[in-house]
């Protein structure tokens, strides 16, 4: 039997549904919900997801702020720019599209960003407490996995989930949540000794490697959840995910495409976390 597919950019849309009604909340009590988005360089793929957000925003009722900087600015400059959005009452979320140039320092750029604004949930503040179980922002990829595993009904206490990937932003994160969830939680990466075994061990599979097509049918168990959160840009400029989808499909119980899977969800947990911001 074929997988059932999850539908990220509908459970995307009416968790910003949800949203534009406590906008026009949060604006009746005088508070206008704003996002400072800061995009350095040109980069043709960050120019698409921060239009995508800019976007986003404007469908829930989010103001968005957009600095848009040269390729060759400072890290000096970058960084006075969000002390100004730091100290200013009417910026509630700063978001620093990232990757950064290289004569930046993304670190420090992103631990000089007010934990209270900081509605990406990178900075150590953030990762510090999801890791700990305090309140504060969960980055939005991360976020929006959960989102879309609780939104569709998928058990996560108990159950072997396997992360492919073990970046700051992705890997790293979702781990703490299903932990959190109760999950039972194994993280997997290139040095991983029998990675094809590992994964078909899981109920849950979280592919976030970066490499097209990764992910086999044979790495899957039969019925298995494939949360696939890879964006890689095919020469033909078709968008491609971590998963082999076709094979994948066959063989697991569920499944997240790419386009509109993961992405769409990353942008509405974005959202989610700007009105968080801005209700405090
Ligand atoms: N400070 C920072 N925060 C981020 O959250 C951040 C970042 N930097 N840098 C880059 C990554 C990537 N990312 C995506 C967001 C939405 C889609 C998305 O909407 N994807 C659509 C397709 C979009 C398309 O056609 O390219 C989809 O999967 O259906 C993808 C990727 C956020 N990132």
């Amino acid at each position: 039997m074929q997988a059932k597919i999850i539908d990220g950019k509908a459970i995307a849309r009416d968790i910003k549904e949800e949203l534009r009604v406590e906008v026009e909340r949060l604006k009746a009590n005088g508070t206008v919900p704003t996002l400072a988005v800061v995009l350095v360089g040109g980069d043709p793929a960050s120019a698409v997801y921060v239009k995508n957000k800019k976007a986003a925003c404007a469908h829930v009722g989010i103001r968005s702020l957009s600095y848009e900087l040269p390729a060759d600015t400072t890290e000096a400059s970058l960084l006075e720019l969000v002390e100004e959005l730091n100290s200013r009452q009417d910026v509630h979320g700063i978001l620093v599209q990232l990757p950064l140039p290289v004569q930046i320092d993304e670190d420090k750029v992103l631990m000089a960003i007010r934990p209270e604004k900081d509605v990406d949930g990178f900075h150590p503040m953030n990762v510090g407490n999801l890791s700990i179980g305090r309140p504060g922002f969960v980055s939005c990829t991360p976020a929006g996995i959960l989102e879309l595993l609780k939104r569709t009904g998928i058990q996560l206490k108990g159950k072997k989930c396997v992360i492919v990937g073990r970046s700051n932003i992705v890997g790293k994160p979702v781990a703490m949540l299903l932990l959190r969830e109760h999950a039972t939680v194994t993280i997997c990466h290139s040095r991983t000794e029998d990675l094809p075994g590992e994964c078909r061990q899981a109920d849950v599979l979280v592919a976030a490697v970066g490499i097209p097509n990764f992910i086999k049918g044979s790495h899957v168990k039969p019925g298995a959840v494939v949360i696939d959160v890879g964006i890689n840009r095919l020469a033909d400029g078709k968008l491609c995910g971590d998963v082999d989808y076709v094979e994948c499909l066959e063989v697991a119980g569920h499944i997240t495409p790419v386009p509109g899977g993961v992405g769409p969800m990353t942008i509405a947990m974005l959202m989610k976390n700007c009105v968080e911001a801005a209700s405090k």
